[in-house]
């Protein structure tokens, strides 16, 4: 084969693939690599087509802005194409430089003469929107598409606080273009939801790759109600037609205009004298960047004069008086070594990736977080995938996607292990949750250093002077392993110990001492028993009377006990099941610790004990789940169709053919009020 014919099958195949990857990311919102990857791929490209101009066609990638309007939204013509904004590789301070010379060489400036005056800002990751006002009110929002025909997102616009729908003072036409982005902290709390969401049954939806991605799919959303759910925010940082405004001279005072005429611009815009300024400028920005409240994938510098960027013009895709120079990319692709499962203090087990290392986001990472079984179900990790990892700011990093294509053959789907790898009891995922727990407690290491300070605080046993620091000590020195080490310290080991004094040691023995004696609610709350807080172990101790009757109690008994209801009943049998729970409460009572005892309470049924209830609609204030709950607290049976077994019919809005049902019954109605009456008398 010759060379050209070699070099024509690589550029064919590299446009496929960019055009492949361009439709999932611009047209579907659903990038199935990581930008890094698809700039790669990119570059290759343009340098090929650099090298064989003969090859260059009108449709490459390289020649085109962006995607494509979907089907569904109306169509806007941009009278101000939305262009693209080169990049400049290098991530070094020669990106600065390389840009400045070029703009100088394009103006034909000389080496003596001053230096440029260029605006650097923040590249805010998201995406691009053009909002449109006549006689100051919002008449038209679009997105880029390819530059020139973008959609009409108008109704989903409105839905962003931050976006004036209404101006004051500002020109007859005034076209704004700026950044529609989610902050950081508004993208985790929405992912905690979408993966809660998840947990409970829900089928269609899924967790977001990252910010951009879930502003993007927000904004392109044919629903308004569902784009208004999303926490989207707003940057200005351009404009398109300006009819009848002021004679503006440089792209600071337009920007100082926008923001005066009420559009967010973010106060990280700065004028900046030449490349050294640049430099510092990016040097600053790229210290900063982890702490920003959102991502940013760069900056970009603007030449400050608007008449030298008319004098620059445009290349085919690109303004010449603008660069964006890039930041180490906050996504990546490697290898997964294996999956461990990690035990937190509160025995949540999390499904971690070991990672071949890869440096993301400006740091080498090796682990990512799964989050848990669903996740990793859903996305399907498994050991030897090729997965797309980020790191922003100072989230943990997590494995965002699986690379699809790349997994090789006999791979296996994780599993979570039924056991905690730290201690070998059981773990359990209950029922509405997303976590699989261990249930060694006490007995488990990883939980060991929490379930010692929850023991000993004042609610439950009251050991003075047993504080963090003190337990991470001598859980460290191997001192105390189980709770009841703790009562079997003398004065040696704690004197042992650095930075304890003997006064120290004679105090810490005393508390431990006068803690033996204690009350049954305290030690029951002091155990640690998941959905066990003081209320209930004040319960469980009055109608029980006596704690080996708890630990013998079945669910059925348990959920005699005022209050308690199916997960409690469930997580306290759970409990004292375990047989190292059970040796873990003989060594103590064995180490001295006592209680009165008492009768148990005399057996009142339950308010609603046989009483079947159907929930249907949204109650105001309680969730579903919480009016289940509250119910069966009460001894109520929760059933899901409505027959002439049903007592009451508890009804919310938008309650539908399970209301009719009652009514055609005759089966009593209530609304949220009459349950919290009839529950509380
Ligand atoms: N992962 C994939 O499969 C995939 C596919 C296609 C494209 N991409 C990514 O898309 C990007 C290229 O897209 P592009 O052509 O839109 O270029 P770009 O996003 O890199 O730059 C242009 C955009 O920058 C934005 N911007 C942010 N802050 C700005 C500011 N202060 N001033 C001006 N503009 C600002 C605007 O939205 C503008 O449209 C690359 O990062 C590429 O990796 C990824
Ligand atoms: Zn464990």
């Amino acid at each position: 084969m010759s060379a050209p014919a070699k070099v024509q099958e690589r550029v064919d195949a590299l446009r496929e693939l960019l055009h492949h990857h361009a439709h999932q990311y611009y047209v579907l919102d659903a990038p199935e690599i990581p930008d890094a990857e698809y700039d790669r791929l990119f570059r290759e490209l343009q340098a090929l087509e650099a090298q064989h101009p003969e090859l260059l066609t009108p449709d490459s990638p390289t020649q085109r802005v962006g995607g494509k309007a979907l089907e569904g939204f109306a169509k806007v013509r941009h009278k101000v194409p939305m262009l693209s904004i080169r990049t400049e590789t290098d991530i070094e301070a020669s990106g600065a430089r390389n840009f400045d010379a070029r703009v100088r060489r394009e103006l034909a400036l000389k080496e003596g003469d001053p230096p440029l005056e260029y605006v650097a800002e923040l590249k805010f990751d998201g995406l691009a929107i053009s909002l449109r006002y006549e006689a100051g009110v919002l008449v038209q929002a679009a997105t880029r598409g390819d530059g020139e025909i973008g959609e009409d997102v108008t109704q989903n616009i409105r839905t962003i606080g931050q976006i004036p729908l209404r101006l004051r003072a500002a020109p007859p036409v005034l076209e704004v273009r700026g950044e529609v982005y989610i902050r950081r902290d508004d993208f985790e709390r929405l992912n905690e939801l979408q993966r809660d969401k998840i947990a409970k049954g829900a089928r269609n939806e899924k967790t977001f790759v990252n910010p951009r991605n879930a502003a993007a799919g927000a904004v392109r959303q044919l629903d308004p109600n569902i784009a208004r759910q999303r926490p989207l925010s707003f940057y200005a940082y351009g404009w398109g037609e300006i009819e009848g405004g002021p004679d503006f001279r440089t792209h600071h005072e337009v920007l100082q205009a926008l923001k005066a005429w009420g559009f967010p611009v973010s106060d990280r815009v700065a004028v900046a004298s030449g490349a050294d300024d640049l430099i510092a400028y990016h040097q600053a920005v790229g210290r900063d960047r982890d702490s920003l409240p959102f991502d940013i994938d760069g900056v970009v510098y603007k030449v400050n004069s608007l008449a030298l960027q008319k004098q620059l013009g445009f290349v085919t895709r690109e303004p010449r008086w603008a660069v964006a120079h890039k930041f180490p990319a906050q996504e990546q692709m490697t290898t997964v070594e294996s999956i461990d499962v990690y035990v937190g203090r509160t025995g949540k087990l999390t499904p971690v990736a070991r990672l071949q290392p890869v440096f993301v986001g400006g740091v080498t990472v090796t682990n990512a977080t799964l989050h848990n079984e669903d996740e990793a179900r859903r996305k399907d990790v498994r050991v030897g995938d090729t997965v797309i990892v980020r790191r922003a700011g100072d989230v943990i990093p997590e494995v965002v996607a699986v690379v699809p294509d790349r997994r090789a053959a006999g791979t296996e789907p994780f599993t979570m292990p039924r056991t905690c790898p730290v201690c070998g009891a059981a773990a359990v995922r209950e029922e509405g949750e997303a976590d699989y727990r261990c249930t060694g407690g006490l007995f488990c290491s990883a939980q060991r250093k929490f379930a010692i300070l929850h023991f000993a605080q004042r609610r439950a046993l009251d050991i003075e002077g047993l504080g963090e620091k003190l337990v991470d000590q001598m859980v460290e020195a191997g001192v105390i392993r189980t709770l009841p080490d703790l009562y079997r310290l003398g004065l040696a080991n704690l004197v042992a110990l650095e930075r304890m004094g003997e006064k120290s040691a004679h105090n810490l023995l005393a508390a431990l001492e006068k803690s033996r004696q204690t009350t049954l609610p305290r030690f029951l709350y002091g155990l640690g028993i998941r959905h066990v807080g003081e209320t209930t172990a004040r319960d469980l101790a009055r109608h029980f009377g006596k704690l080996d009757a708890i630990m013998e109690a079945g669910v059925e008994q348990l959920l005699q006990v005022p209050d308690v209801g199916p997960i409690v009943a469930e997580s306290v049998h759970a409990f004292f099941q375990q047989p190292h729970n059970r040796e873990v409460i003989e060594q103590l009572r064995a180490c001295g610790l006592h209680w009165e005892e008492g009768e148990p309470a005399a057996q009142a049924p339950k308010p609603l004990s046989g009483k079947t209830f159907v929930l249907t609609g949204t109650l105001p204030s309680l969730s579903r789940d919480e009016a289940k709950e509250l119910l069966e607290a009460a001894g109520a049976k929760v059933a899901g169709s409505v027959s002439k077994k049903t007592d009451y019919v508890v009804a919310g809005a938008e309650a539908g053919s399970k209301l009719e049902k009652a009514r055609e019954l005759g089966v009593a109605v209530l609304d949220e009020d009459g349950l919290r009456q009839l529950l509380s008398s």
